[in-house]
């Protein structure tokens, strides 16, 4: 079975409140983005995972492909099989690559062995591999909230909106941008927001690890500016960054923008 994971933006992100876990509470817009990996999931005779494209760092135990399928198998003693993941989507890009290819595998595993699990059940073990997982499951726009993995239908349809999605090069953990990020009380209901035509998101919607990022990383702002500057009704960093994103409704295409070399750059649909 050959799947395409593909990748997400937040439009929006206020991290609302400390966890006692450890987490943080957040409160975001997730919709997809058709930028994908490529996933081949066959019965074999032994267990295996190969990999091609962007290089992974860690072990291959590690990779959350790999912990999909022993996080199934843990319950329903899977037969082996054999994986093949191609990875386009650059990592910690906040775009959500790995988490992707997290729910696509146990999406795959599940049809492909015959699991027969409902997408609720599918979402409780991808909230198992990550925050941002369970998303995946079924990949249509949400608003998010707690640690991200709790969701809310949202009547919001980007389909067709030309969009430039620019990564400087610049892996940035996760963990390491939630560190820098004090919560606080979200500025916005995102939902009203969302709702309001593109043109006023630039005044109401806007992510909080930018402003915790950005004077760390300044090329992050020199991105968001180029965007803009290229027309862009609305452009911000995604989820942790340090992918920056433009959309630019009305136009079939996003403009051509010159970026340096290192920068992997996305243009396209939504
Ligand atoms: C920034 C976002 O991409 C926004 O969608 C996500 O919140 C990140 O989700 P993710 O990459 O799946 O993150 P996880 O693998 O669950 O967590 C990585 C690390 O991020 C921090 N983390 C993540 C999610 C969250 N709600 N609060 C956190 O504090 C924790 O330090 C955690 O150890
Ligand atoms: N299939 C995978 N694709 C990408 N990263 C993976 C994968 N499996 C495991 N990882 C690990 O996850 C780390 C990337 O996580 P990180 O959260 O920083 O980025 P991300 O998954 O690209 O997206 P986001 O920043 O939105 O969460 C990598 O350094 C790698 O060690």
């Amino acid at each position: 079975m050959l799947v395409f994971p593909n990748a997400k933006l937040n439009l929006g992100l206020y991290i609302t409140g400390q966890r006692p876990d450890g987490f943080r509470n957040l409160e975001s817009v997730f919709v997809p983005l058709p930028w994908c990996d490529a996933l081949e999931v066959l019965p074999a005779a032994e267990n295996q995972l190969t990999l091609s494209g962007i290089p992974i760092p860690g072990e291959l135990a590690t990779n959350l492909c790999w912990r999909a399928y022993e996080l199934l198998k843990a319950d329903f003693g899977l037969p082996p099989v054999q994986m093949h993941l191609h990875k386009v989507v650059p990592i910690g890009a906040g775009l959500g690559g790995g988490s992707g290819d997290a729910a696509f595998a146990l999406r795959a595993l599940s049809e492909l062995l015959n699991l027969q699990l409902n997408t609720a059940q599918l979402q409780q073990y991808a909230r198992r591999l990550g925050s941002d997982c369970a998303f995946f499951i079924e990949n249509k726009p949400v608003f998010a909230h707690e640690k991200g993995d709790v969701f809310e239908p949202i009547a919001l349809s980007l389909t067709g909106v030309a969009c430039k999605v620019v990564y400087p090069g610049l892996h940035i953990s996760t963990a390491e941008a939630y560190a820098r990020v004090v919560p606080r009380a979200p500025r916005h209901d995102l939902r009203r927001s969302l709702a309001q035509p593109p043109e006023t998101w630039r005044e109401t919607v806007s992510n909080d690890f930018e402003d915790a990022l950005t004077p760390h990383y300044p090329v992050l702002a020199e991105v968001k500016e180029a965007l803009y500057a290229a027309g862009a009704t609305y452009a911000s960093l995604s989820g942790s960054g340090s992918a920056v994103y433009g959309l630019f409704p009305g136009l079939a295409q996003p403009p051509h923008l010159a970026f340096p070399a290192e920068y992997q750059v996305w243009d396209g649909q939504l």
